[in-house]
C-alpha cells in the first residue's frame, strides 16, 4: 500500500483552517502530521480550543522553517492572511514542500516569484482563489458569455470579516474575462464619480464591487449587460464545506506537478 500524503495545515484556528482539518482527518490516504499557527507553539492540536483527543499526534509550531524541516511533510494548505501566506508558500517550496494555497490576496509580483522558485526546485504549487467547483464554473460560464457580451460587472459579496478586497474569485474572474474580451472601458466616457470609489473597482475597464456584510459567507454574481438583455452568472457558497472539495483534489494532484498553477480550473478535467 502506498504511504499516506503527509500535510500541514496552516490557519488551523480558522473558518477554513478547521474544514481542512476535519478533510484531512477523514481522508484516508492524507495524514495530518502538523499545524502552523502563530499561537500554541510546541504543543499539539488537542490542546487548542475546539479540538479534541483525535488531534493529539498534530505537532503545532509557529515558526514554519522548524515545523517543515521537524516534520518533513508532503504537503502545506495554507489558509491564513496574504503576507503570511506568502511567507509561508515560498518557506515551504524552501524545504521541498508543495504548498496548496487557498489564501487570497498575493500580488502578481509575489506570484510571480513563487512560480520562479518551484520551477527551480521542479515543485507543485497551487493557488486557487476558490477551491468550489461550482465557483469555478461560474467563473468558467462568465468566460464564455464574455466572449458575446463585452459590458460585463462582478459583483463579490462577502462575510465582513474578509481582509481582502476585491476577492480573490472576484479578480481571478476578471482576468478570466479579460483573456476572451475585447479591452473595454465602461460606462459613459464623461462618467465622474462624484464619491470616490461609487463605480467599484477597475480591472481593464471592468468594475468590481465588492460588499461585506454579516450573514454573508461568499459569494459572486456578474452581470452582463447587451441591448434589450441582461444575463446574470451567480454562485453562492452557503457553507465552507463547499471548498473542501477542492482542496482534496489539490493535495492528490498536486505530487504530479512541476510549476505554479493559478486556479482550479487548470487541474480540473
Ligand atoms: N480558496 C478558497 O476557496 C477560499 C479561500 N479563502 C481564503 O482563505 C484565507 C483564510 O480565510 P478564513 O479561514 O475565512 O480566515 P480566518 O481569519 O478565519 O482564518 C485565518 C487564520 O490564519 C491564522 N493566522 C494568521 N496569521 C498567522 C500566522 N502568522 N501564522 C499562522 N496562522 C496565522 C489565524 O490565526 C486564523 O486562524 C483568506 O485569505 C480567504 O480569502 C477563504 C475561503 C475559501
Ligand atoms: O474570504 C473568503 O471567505 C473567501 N475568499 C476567497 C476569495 O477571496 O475569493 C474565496 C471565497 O470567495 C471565500
Amino acid at each position: 500500500m502506498n504511504e499516506p500524503i503527509k500535510v500541514v495545515i496552516a490557519g488551523p484556528r480558522g473558518r477554513m483552517g478547521r474544514e481542512a482539518v476535519k478533510l484531512v482527518m477523514n481522508t484516508s490516504h492524507f495524514k495530518l502530521v502538523g499545524a502552523i499557527d502563530y499561537k500554541y507553539d510546541d504543543t499539539t492540536l488537542n490542546e487548542v480550543d475546539g479540538f479534541t483527543d483525535t488531534h493529539d499526534s498534530v505537532k503545532v509550531f509557529s515558526n514554519p522553517d522548524d515545523c517543515f524541516q521537524e516534520l518533513l511533510p508532503d504537503v502545506l494548505i495554507d489558509l491564513t492572511t496574504p503576507e503570511t501566506g506568502y511567507e509561508h508558500t515560498k518557506a515551504a517550496l524552501l524545504h521541498n514542500v508543495r504548498p496548496v494555497v487557498g489564501t487570497t490576496g498575493f500580488t502578481d509580483g509575489q506570484l510571480d516569484e513563487l512560480k520562479e522558485i518551484a520551477e527551480s526546485r521542479g515543485l507543485g504549487v497551487i493557488i486557487a482563489p476558490n477551491f468550489a467547483i461550482g465557483a469555478v464554473l461560474m467563473m468558467k460560464f462568465s468566460q464564455m458569455a464574455a466572449k458575446y457580451f463585452e459590458d460585463v460587472e462582478i459583483i463579490e459579496m462577502h462575510h465582513d470579516q474578509k481582509l481582502d478586497a476585491p476577492s480573490g474569485t472576484g479578480i481571478k474572474t476578471a482576468q478570466m474575462i479579460q483573456e476572451v474580451r475585447t479591452s473595454k472601458k465602461q460606462g459613459h466616457p464623461n462618467e465622474k464619480e462624484t464619491i470616490d470609489g461609487a463605480r467599484g473597482s477597475d480591472i481593464d475597464g471592468m468594475r468590481v464591487h465588492s460588499v461585506r456584510l454579516p450573514g454573508l459567507i461568499a459569494h459572486q454574481q456578474v452581470m452582463f449587460g447587451g441591448e434589450g438583455q441582461l444575463l446574470t452568472v451567480r454562485h453562492d457558497s452557503h457553507d465552507r464545506a463547499s471548498f473542501m472539495s477542492g482542496v482534496r483534489v489539490c493535495v492528490d494532484t498536486i505530487m504530479k506537478l512541476d510549476t505554479l498553477v493559478y486556479g482550479l480550473e487548470n487541474i480540473l478535467d
